[in-house]
């Protein structure tokens, strides 16, 4: 569990976190979104006592990170995959951790199996692709055996193949009860990887919610349905009030119409009491990046009616009003270098 409560930090005139409160909890993998220098980063160093918080605290456990006895043993981190010696062999890397933390060498070999780098053991880890350093970084973080991971963009860099291999491997960590943080730009992978989100701009909460309540809530969902008998299925949504879209053909399919602001079930049984036959009768959600735009995004409009806290939408808490807009940096951004180390020091 990581709770951060007020967590605010400033660097001179730059206020890169600003009064942030935040709760991880365990089994499940979280999400940490925020567009480019939003204060993804530094909240995590500041997590990991890796920078003082200027304000506020954040615990881990319970405990602040200065106060952990074993804290290998607590938190395990990725933050820079390519912080290795490069003429050290992944095995000889983690057998320094290992044996400057009181950590059994028998670890080091259950880990490398974990990663799937056993093989490689043996070989300098300045040789190894970014998504073998990825899977060394893993290791080190799981050492310790802690019940709280940390991943400052896991997948940055990586091809298909191995942004897979660390989704699935983030499923089976939080499967094993653990409390997985992961930040990342990349929106649409975030949606297939994290449970649940702690977006931020600007330093400060945007939505603390689940990944499934922060689309719904944000992006517009709509029923897709065609049939046959178009002109008559339209006539019969208008004339319930309902909104209706045409859609013309091209790569979502054949014609159809869009209406949104309800259900597959409403639609299907208007059209089974006047006995119209339906094609098609598909809801559509809205995707992870229309929602982050749509909440960091200059033209801020709200979508409501869930069961957020006091002060926010859904779950939603509406992002400052003043300063350059957000979105646009999120979105399509190229992976950005991994996190740097010793933040105050930058
Ligand atoms: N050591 C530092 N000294 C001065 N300013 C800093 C320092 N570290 C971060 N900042 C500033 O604080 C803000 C937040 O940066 P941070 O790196 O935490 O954001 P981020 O969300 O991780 O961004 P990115 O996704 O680009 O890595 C930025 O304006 C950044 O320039």
């Amino acid at each position: 569990m990581i709770e951060a409560q007020g967590l605010t930090k400033r660097y001179g005139r730059t206020v890169a976190v600003n009064d942030l409160s935040f709760t991880v909890a365990p089994g499940k993998v979280t999400g940490f979104l925020g567009p480019n220098g939003a204060g993804k980063s530094t909240t995590m160093r500041m997590i990991l006592g890796l920078d003082n918080p200027t304000a506020g605290t954040v615990r881990i456990n319970g405990r602040r990170y200065a106060e952990l006895r074993h804290p290998l043993r607590q938190v395990g981190a990725l933050l820079d995959a390519k912080w290795v010696h490069p003429n050290r062999s992944a095995r000889a890397h983690l057998r320094w951790i290992a044996a400057s933390n009181r950590i059994p060498a028998q670890r080091v070999d259950e880990v490398l199996e974990a990663v799937g780098l056993t093989a490689v053991a043996g070989k300098r880890a300045g040789g190894f692709s970014l998504g073998m350093s990825q899977r060394l970084g893993i290791a080190t973080a799981l050492l310790g055996d802690p019940g709280v991971l940390l991943f400052d963009e896991p997948v940055n860099g990586l091809d298909p193949e191995g942004i897979l291999w660390i989704r699935q491997f983030m499923h089976r960590l939080a499967d094993e009860g653990r409390t997985v943080f992961v930040s990342s730009h990349l929106l649409s992978e975030m949606a297939l990887t994290a449970q649940d989100l702690v977006v931020i701009g600007r330093g400060r909460l945007i939505a603390q919610t689940s990944t499934r309540e922060f689309i719904d809530n944000a992006s517009e969902s709509a029923v897709r349905v065609r049939g046959p008998e178009m002109e008559r299925l339209h006539g019969l949504l208008t004339g319930q009030g309902l909104t209706v879209r045409d859609v013309p053909a091209g790569d979502a399919g054949p014609a159809a119409l869009l209406v949104p602001n309800t259900s597959t079930e409403q639609i299907g049984e208007l059209a089974g009491t006047v006995g119209l036959v339906l094609h098609e009768l598909a809801a559509q959600r809205g995707s992870l990046e229309e929602a982050f735009i749509q909440l960091t995004g200059q033209d801020v409009e709200y979508h409501g009616g869930g069961s957020g806290p006091p002060g926010t939408v859904g779950g939603v808490v509406p992002p400052p009003t003043s300063g350059p807009p957000l979105g646009q940096a999120a979105v399509g951004v190229p992976a950005s270098g991994a996190p740097t180390r010793g933040g105050d020091a930058r």
